[in-house]
C-alpha cells in the first residue's frame, strides 16, 4: 500500500513538474518552499534560485527587475500594503495577474489549515486577446449602429441615447436645455432637379458645418431623410436663439456645386424649430413643442427660426 502511494505521489509530481500551469507551495511563514519550472518561468528564473523567497522579496525582485508580476505603480511599498492586505484573507481566492511581456495569468492561492498555501497560475493570454477582440468589435458595431452612414454623425437611435442622457444631466444640475428641429426646405425640389447625388452632398455638407458650429458637448444628429436635431444643455434661451438664426444665416449662404447637366450652382436654407425647457421638462414634451414649432416656422415661409418657450407661471 505504501509503495502505491509513493508511487502515486512520484507520478503526480512529476505532472506538476512538467506542467506548463505554474505551481508554487509556500510554508505558513510565507515562504517559497517549492515551485515548478513553469511557476519559475513565469519570474525568468531557475526553480531552486526561488526557493526561500517571501512573498515579499518575489514582488521586490519583480519591480526592480520589471519581469514577473507587472506592477504598474511606482510605490512599491504601497502596492505592497495592498497586496498583503489581501493576502491570506481567505482560504481559496483567484485573480487575475499581468506578467511582464504582456501576458496575462489566473492566479490562484489555496491555504491548508497549517497555513501552507498552494499558488497555482493558468495562461489566460489567449482568452484576454480574444476577449480585446471582442470587445473592440462590439464597440465598433454599436458606433455604427448608433451613426448615421451619409453623415457619419449620430442616427436617430445615437441622437435620442446621447440627448436624454444630456436631459438627465440637466435635471440633476438644474440646467435649462434646448432641443432645435432642424427640416431642409423644399429638398424633394433639390433631388428632382439636381439628383439624389447632390442631394446627399448637401446633407454631408451641412452636417459637417452644423457640427463645427457646435459646441463639443451639445449633441447632434441626423434624425430623418433631411431632418438633424440638436440638443444644447446650460444654453439660456438667447443662446439657443442665437445658435439656430446662426445656422439658417450659414445654411443659406451655401454654395453648393450642381449636377453636371443642370444649374452649376445650388443654394438651400432650412427652417428651424426651437424649443426652451426647464430642467424638469420632459424630454418627449421637449420634442413635441419643437416640432409644432418646426411646423410653425414651414407655415410662416421656411428659413427661419420659430420659438417656442415652456417657461413655469
Ligand atoms: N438626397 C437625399 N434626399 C433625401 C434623403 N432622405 C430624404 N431625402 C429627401 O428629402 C425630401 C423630403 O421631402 P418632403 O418631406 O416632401 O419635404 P421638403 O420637400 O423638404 O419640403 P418641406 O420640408 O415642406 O420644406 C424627399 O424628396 C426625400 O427623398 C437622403 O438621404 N438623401
Amino acid at each position: 500500500m505504501s509503495s502505491e502511494v509513493n508511487d502515486l505521489e512520484h507520478t503526480l509530481f512529476a505532472f506538476i513538474e512538467s506542467s506548463d500551469e505554474a505551481y508554487a507551495l509556500f510554508n505558513d511563514q510565507d515562504l517559497l518552499v517549492y515551485c515548478n519550472a513553469a511557476f519559475a518561468r513565469l519570474f525568468n528564473a531557475e526553480s531552486d534560485f526561488l526557493a526561500g523567497f517571501s512573498f515579499r522579496r518575489l514582488a521586490e525582485r519583480c519591480y526592480n527587475t520589471r519581469q514577473g508580476i507587472h506592477i504598474e505603480s511606482d510605490d512599491l511599498e504601497g502596492w505592497l500594503r495592498y497586496a498583503e492586505e489581501l493576502r491570506r484573507t481567505r482560504q481559496f481566492r483567484s485573480y487575475e495577474v499581468e506578467i511582464s511581456g504582456g501576458r496575462w495569468f489566473l492566479f490562484s492561492e489555496q491555504i491548508d489549515k497549517q497555513g501552507r498555501m498552494l499558488v497555482r497560475a493558468r495562461d489566460l493570454t489567449a482568452q484576454k486577446q480574444l476577449e480585446g477582440r471582442i470587445n473592440h468589435a462590439n464597440q465598433k458595431l454599436r458606433h455604427m449602429a448608433m451613426t448615421d452612414e451619409l453623415t457619419h454623425v449620430a442616427n436617430y437611435r445615437g441622437f435620442f441615447e446621447a440627448a436624454e442622457a444630456e436631459a438627465n444631466r440637466c435635471w440633476r444640475t438644474g440646467a435649462p436645455m434646448t432641443l432645435m428641429l432642424l427640416d431642409m426646405d423644399h429638398f424633394k425640389k433639390v433631388n428632382d432637379s439636381h439628383g439624389y447625388p447632390v442631394g446627399d452632398e448637401i446633407l454631408r455638407r451641412i452636417a459637417e458645418m452644423t457640427r463645427d458650429a457646435l459646441r463639443e458637448y451639445d449633441v447632434f444628429g441626423r434624425i430623418a431623410g433631411e431632418e438633424f436635431a440638436i440638443f444644447l444643455s446650460q444654453a439660456n434661451d438667447e443662446v439657443g436663439i442665437q445658435i439656430a438664426a446662426r445656422l439658417i444665416e450659414s445654411i443659406a449662404a451655401m454654395v453648393f456645386t450642381g449636377s453636371a447637366d443642370g444649374d452649376p450652382e445650388v443654394r438651400v436654407t432650412a427652417s428651424i424649430g426651437l424649443c426652451i425647457g426647464e430642467c424638469d421638462t420632459p424630454f418627449e414634451q421637449l420634442f413635441k413643442q419643437a416640432e409644432v414649432a418646426l411646423q410653425q416656422a414651414k407655415d410662416q415661409g421656411r428659413n427661419r427660426v420659430e420659438v417656442f418657450h415652456m417657461k413655469k407661471d
